[in-house]
């Protein structure tokens, strides 16, 4: 008979899984929408390391949903056409030739793209955008901006900017129990017909809400909420935001972002986090291990 032990090393490994059961139990046949940023979209082994947890968290029992953005995408493809791109507030100013290149660039070819990369790590996914079978009716967005020169108030027009008023879960839910993952680009109509263009933070908190997800995850290029002295804030409670954003602490991308945790918070989502998706396994970190990652926003 071989006289077998494990090495510390393995040891190690199965601490971390007996670790990992009580969340593992927790979470089984629940939700999970995971917002995968266009930052976060990093190098090929960031990738692959993302589409496997997706299909290690449908394998133990919880239906994640990917809601992709990939606005330096856009950014990129707009350079290349000539077409001047600008933001307020973190949303970017779409017209009607924006639109369409931005419709290109997410539902034609980063949502294929993480459908090829959830396939190739053993999983089944399917790609569809907010227009299919009326998964999302998009609302255009009005916003006002102040001018800096004179500190007055001006209606800024965002053109096809949408933000979700409905969203109809039917098709979610029959791909979720067919053992598929659904990957969402963040386009939809409108009820006026037309294309819209929705932040995908605002897309995945309005999705998480409708399908009472258990965890909003939002993968970004930051450890997390920093506050003035770069520090990551682990902890915010929805109270919280109002003040951080009128004192400067959070600017540019990250204001749909925690408008987002905010509203998925109080759509009855149990709780919302912003993570680093440029970490190796990221999710998983989060999910399985008591150590915990990024800014979580809960009530
Ligand atoms: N207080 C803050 N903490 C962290 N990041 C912040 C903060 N304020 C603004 N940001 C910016 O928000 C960005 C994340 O938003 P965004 O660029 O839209 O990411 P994504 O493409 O992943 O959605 C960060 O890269 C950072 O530049
Ligand atoms: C209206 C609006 O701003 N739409 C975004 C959609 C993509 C997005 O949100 O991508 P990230 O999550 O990678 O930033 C855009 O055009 O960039």
């Amino acid at each position: 008979m071989t006289d077998y032990s494990p090495g510390p090393e393995l040891l190690a490994k199965a601490e971390t899984l007996t670790e990992a059961l009580p969340y593992l139990q927790r979470y089984a046949g629940q939700t999970f929408v995971v917002k995968y940023g266009g930052h976060a979209m990093g190098a090929p082994e960031l990738q692959r390391d993302f589409a496997e947890d997706m299909v290690l968290l449908k394998a133990v029992g919880i239906n994640p949903v990917v809601v992709h953005g990939g606005g330096p995408q856009i950014g990129r493809m707009l350079k290349r056409l000539g077409v001047e791109s600008r933001f307020v507030d973190g949303l970017r100013v779409t017209d009607a030739e924006t639109a369409q290149i931005a419709e290109m660039v997410l539902a034609g070819s980063i949502n294929k793209e993480i459908v090829g990369w959830i396939g190739a790590a053993g999983g089944r996914a399917v790609g569809i955008s907010g227009k299919d079978a009326g998964l999302v009716r998009a609302a255009k967005v009005g916003r006002r901006d102040a001018d800096p020169l004179q500190g007055i108030e001006r209606h800024v027009d965002l053109g096809f900017v949408g933000e979700p008023v409905a969203v109809d879960r039917r098709l979610i839910d029959s791909l979720c129990a067919d053992g598929i993952i659904p990957v969402i680009a963040p386009i939809a109509n409108g009820a006026d017909g037309h294309t819209y263009n929705i932040n995908a933070d605002t897309m995945a908190g309005a999705i998480a809400g409708a399908l009472g997800a258990a965890r909003l995850f939002l993968l970004t290029d930051v450890p997390g909420v920093l506050n003035k002295d770069r520090q990551l804030m682990t902890d915010l409670h929805p109270a919280d935001i109002a003040a951080l954003k009128a004192d400067g602490t959070i600017t540019g991308g990250m204001i749909p972002k925690l408008d987002t945790c905010v509203a998925a918070v109080q759509a009855g989502v149990d709780a919302a986090v912003i993570l680093d998706g440029r970490v190796p396994h990221a999710m998983l970190l989060e999910i399985f291990t008591r150590t915990g990652a990024g800014t979580l926003v809960r009530a």
